[in-house]
């Protein structure tokens, strides 16, 4: 059910959705605006996945109203590329465009792979084939990505490359996205809006408000990356400004 709305890019009202009886989602509300960055967080298992395959059309069984925009494209945490294609062909998927050779290039350089367009999937690293996964979200031009776990799986220098590289291509594009991540830290570094998923409600919304681009001593960091932990229950450890 997708429609096209003035301000926002997906709207979701009293959505709920069980497993065989079991309530993971009691009714979820959630607007996202055009050109927003939401970051959803929440326990394992709080159902933040089955939110954004919700909102990805992924789900028919879900109750409650929601609509987003036609435009969009969804990035898991799994590259999910096509072996038998080349990158450029994973990247191209799906564009019939005359242009889509031109547009391919772009968007191959844009994420830093100007030169892999002719190399398999089983030639790249993690990082790389995840690079590829964004530009073949890009590539459509979307107004809402949904991301779940992008950097999930990536090692902790290549996800700082990861949410830098976002944090930029979010400036130069514009595209409202939808980011699922277990990381406090790359929630505050990307996002506009935190959301809490717990009980399988919205526990909590929050609006960051710092300056971008963000870096963890940025003013204002720690303290938000503290009530972002209590909010989880985890503790914060004694070292943390
Ligand atoms: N297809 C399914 N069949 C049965 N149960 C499911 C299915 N998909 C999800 N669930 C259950 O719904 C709950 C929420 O799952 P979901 O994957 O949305 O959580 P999550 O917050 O994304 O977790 P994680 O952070 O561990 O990825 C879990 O208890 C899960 O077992």
């Amino acid at each position: 059910m997708a429609a096209r709305t003035a301000g926002h890019v997906a709207e979701a009202a009293g959505v709920r959705r069980s497993f065989g009886g079991t309530v993971v989602l009691d009714g979820i509300d959630l607007t996202i605006e055009r050109g927003q960055v939401i970051a959803l967080l929440g326990a394992s298992g709080s159902g933040k996945s089955t939110l954004l395959r919700i909102l990805a059309g992924l789900d028919d069984e879900a109750t409650g109203t929601f609509t987003t925009t036609s435009s969009q494209a969804v990035v898991f945490q799994e590259h999910r590329l096509l072996p038998w294609k080349r990158v450029a062909g994973n990247v191209a998927l799906g564009v019939r465009a005359e242009d889509a050779g031109e547009r391919t290039a772009r968007a191959l350089a844009e994420v830093g792979l100007a030169d892999r367009g002719r190399a398999w999937p089983a030639e790249l690293s993690g990082g790389q084939s995840q690079r590829v996964a964004i530009a073949r979200a890009l590539i459509r031009e979307p107004e809402l990505l949904l991301l779940d776990e992008p950097f999930g799986a990536l090692d902790a220098l290549n996800r700082l490359k990861m949410q830098a590289l976002f944090d930029r291509l979010q400036a130069a594009h514009g595209f409202a996205a939808l980011l699922v991540t277990h990381d406090v830290e790359e929630a505050i570094l990307l996002a506009d809006r935190l959301l809490v998923l717990d009980g399988g409600r919205i526990a909590e919304a929050i609006d960051v408000g710092l300056e971008r681009p963000r870096a963890v001593d940025s003013p204002g960091f720690g303290a938000l990356r503290r009530r972002l932990l209590a909010l989880l229950h985890v503790p914060a450890g004694p070292d943390e400004g």
